[in-house]
């Protein structure tokens, strides 16, 4: 019911391998890849040569965010790569039913992202058309940074829009300071898919932290 993926940007990147590994083997349900170009956020991650890299190595979903002004122009890489679940912005410079078309055309799932200043109504003519929507709670950019709770509301718009047009199967991932504090937070609103960066990889144990942050969202989520 609730995925988890944790958020490799905050592991040690001299050992992404072995970091990338332990975490699968910890149960995650999926790895999630943050790219930056240093245009759309103000800092630079990784690119597609190092999803290719890895992807082979793990028998995982890899979930792509991309935090990129032109997606169009880098979408063959990422699917070449072999990316799984491709999320681009709505704030990206592409228009976004291309940029769906162009992820669908290429036979991945996809994810539409909004930072925290957009607005859930501007996606709603979207939401029959992603498999996944993406609520940024906190500014793109950055790992280790503090959760907004004020994006609660707009998990929650999203999550009764969705119902109210028959996708109840919607994934809505949230990214951002999610911890096992927040995650009944975004888990009540209706997320069920928790990105989770420096929170599990600053543990010792990221089997506990997977299970931990896991129990605490699903118990809430239930509700
Ligand atoms: O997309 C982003 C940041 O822009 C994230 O995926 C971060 O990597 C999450 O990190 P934590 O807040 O969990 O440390
Ligand atoms: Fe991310």
């Amino acid at each position: 019911m609730i995925k988890i993926s944790p958020s490799i940007l905050a592991s040690d990147f001299a050992n992404l391998e072995r970091e990338s590994k332990t975490m699968v083997a910890a149960g995650a349900d999926m790895l999630h890849v943050d790219v930056m170009d240093g245009h759309f956020v103000p800092n630079i991650s990784l690119g597609a040569p190092v999803v290719a890299a890895l992807r082979p190595k793990l028998p995982i979903t890899f979930d792509v965010h991309l935090m990129i002004t032109n997606p169009l122009q880098y979408l063959p890489d990422f699917v070449k790569a072999g990316s799984d679940i491709i999320t681009f912005h709505y704030e990206s410079d592409d228009d976004p039913r291309e940029v769906i078309r162009a992820i669908r055309a290429a036979g991945k799932r996809v994810g539409v992202s909004v930072k925290p200043k957009t607005p859930a109504q501007e996606i709603f003519p979207l939401l029959e058309e992603v498999d996944m929507v993406l609520v940024m709670t906190v500014e793109p950019g950055f790992g280790g940074q503090k959760f907004m709770d004020d994006m609660l509301p707009k998990i929650r718009q999203i999550r009764e829009k969705a119902n109210a047009l028959g996708k109840t199967d919607l994934d809505i991932q949230v990214d951002g300071g999610i911890a096992d504090a927040t995650a009944p937070l975004v888990a009540a609103a209706g997320a069920n898919v928790l990105v989770a960066g420096s929170s599990l990889f600053r543990q010792d144990d990221y089997a506990a932290g997977i299970l931990k942050l896991r129990r605490a969202a699903e118990e809430a989520y239930a509700k």
